[in-house]
């Protein structure tokens, strides 16, 4: 237990990036430009004054057709991708949303909501209802000072909001000198922020099947992808209008200090409830645990108090959310299904999900379905617990599992293998 029980403590020792909630990724070059970098401003004046010189008459004028023509596409193209007053929310430019509410939840963590301004986003966007029915998604946020880009996870709709209502909430991290989160953190009412999505992760209720096991290892503000999971699978899922068909989630949450461990009386008993500061986060939990009960848990882990996961704790996750069988069933999964086989998982972005919605199932359709293992949070926690993701062609892919996960899976001689790893 004892070097795998560092991995959370780990966090708080390791540098920056270990404490970074989870490093930027980049401005998705594959689907659009950098839309809101400065370069096709820079780009033409560094041409007109660094350009090689013209060695003929003629090319002084095609030069300066070219930079003319380029300026103008470029201003075009940094005006439509840096901010317009177009009222639906898109994956290509920024739109602008009204800070509602920026409410504290603990010294370092905050709850910003934020709404519409117009149209469709003011009320039943077509886009936040497609969002929320895939179930797992991000969007970015710019600064537009600095001209960044960084993503964040809505939290999911309380109950009796519809969540198609324009209205989306965050929960924020600030990091010591970090440029976003620091930038949202003096956000108050009534101020605008500019936001590009909604960029789809993965889906989990196609990856499930007809399993019914979920653990989710969430790291810090890790905890939004798993309550999106969990809203998704538990309360928007049409396959599981019985109670008996519902799955079963258990969340391992790790935070730094005590005063992030939100909704922990829930889970503790009355007493303990009675006394918890309430704030947004606390009561969608609580929320959520009412609702749902045995369907819904939540184990709190804090490095302050010297309680980390390791690897014993996600074993017993494993095995109290299902069983670890003691045959593999995994031959049962086909090697080529979209949705089960992980090999075609390591090579995988979590957001070829959306592009293959329309893929079936092509494992035995008696199993279809395998349990799900997620792991959320700073890079170094998924890195601890599930391997790195690996990069290749500009595209984030799963890549194998190691870490604490992949030990499991060594020393359980294949009993572990109903369990599909997704990294988010
Ligand atoms: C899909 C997705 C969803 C996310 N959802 C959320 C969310 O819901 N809530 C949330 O709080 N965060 C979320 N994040 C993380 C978020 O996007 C930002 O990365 C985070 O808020 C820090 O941004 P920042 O600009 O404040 O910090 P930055 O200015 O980027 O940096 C913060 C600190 O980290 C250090 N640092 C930055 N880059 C590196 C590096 N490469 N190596 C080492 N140190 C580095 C900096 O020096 C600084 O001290 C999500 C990330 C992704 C990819």
């Amino acid at each position: 237990m004892g070097g795998v029980r560092n991995c959370t403590r780990c966090l708080s020792h390791l540098s920056a990036q270990a404490a970074h909630p989870r490093q930027p990724r980049p401005l998705r070059p594959r689907k659009t430009p950098c839309p809101i970098s400065l370069q096709p401003v820079q780009r033409t004046t560094l041409s007109t004054s660094a350009g090689p010189k013209p060695k003929t008459k003629s090319r002084p004028r095609l030069l300066g057709l070219s930079l003319g023509a380029a300026t103008v596409l470029a201003t075009a193209w940094y005006a439509l991708a840096s901010g317009s007053k177009d009222e639906s929310l898109n994956d290509t430019r920024f739109t602008a949303f009204d800070v509602v509410s920026n409410e504290p939840v603990s010294p370092t963590a905050f709850i910003l909501t934020i709404r519409g301004q117009a149209g469709e986003l003011a009320k039943n966007s077509p886009k936040l209802k497609a969002a929320w029915e895939h179930g797992q998604w991000s969007v970015e946020f710019k600064q537009p000072q600095l001209q960044i880009a960084r993503h964040y996870t809505p939290l999911p709709p309380l109950g009796g909001e519809d969540g198609t209502d324009g209205q989306l909430r965050f929960l924020v991290r600030k990091m010591q000198s970090g440029e976003m989160s620091n930038y949202l953190s003096r956000m108050n009412v009534g101020d605008q922020v500019w936001l590009r999505g909604p960029h789809h992760g993965f889906d989990a209720p196609k990856r499930l099947g007809d399993a019914s096991d979920v653990v989710f290892l969430a790291g810090g503000t890790g905890i939004a992808p798993a309550l999106q999971m969990a809203h998704k699978l538990l309360c928007t899922n049409s396959n599981n209008a019985s109670d008996n068909a519902k799955p079963s989630i258990r969340i391992l949450w790790a935070n730094r200090r005590s005063a992030d461990c939100v909704a922990r009386g829930e889970f503790r008993g009355k007493q303990e409830a009675e006394h918890e500061t309430q704030s947004v986060l606390s009561r969608q939990i609580q929320e959520m645990k009412r609702t749902h009960g045995d369907h819904f848990n939540i184990d709190y882990f804090v490095d302050e108090e010297r309680n980390f996961i390791g690897i014993k704790e996600v074993e017993a996750a494993l095995r109290s959310n299902g069983t670890i069988k003691t045959t593999s069933t995994r031959q049962l999964v086909e090697k080529a299904c979209r949705w089960h086989s992980d090999k075609l998982l390591a090579v995988s972005t979590d957001e070829d999900d959306r592009q293959a919605m329309g893929a079936a199932c092509t494992c035995d359709q008696a199993r279809a379905g395998r349990k799900i293992v997620a792991v959320s949070g700073p890079d170094g926690f998924i890195e601890a617990f599930a391997g790195s993701k690996r990069w290749a062609g500009a595209r984030e892919l799963q890549g194998s599992v190691s870490g604490v996960l992949g030990t499991i899976k060594q020393q359980s001689k294949g009993m572990t293998d109903d369990w599909l790893v997704l990294k988010m």
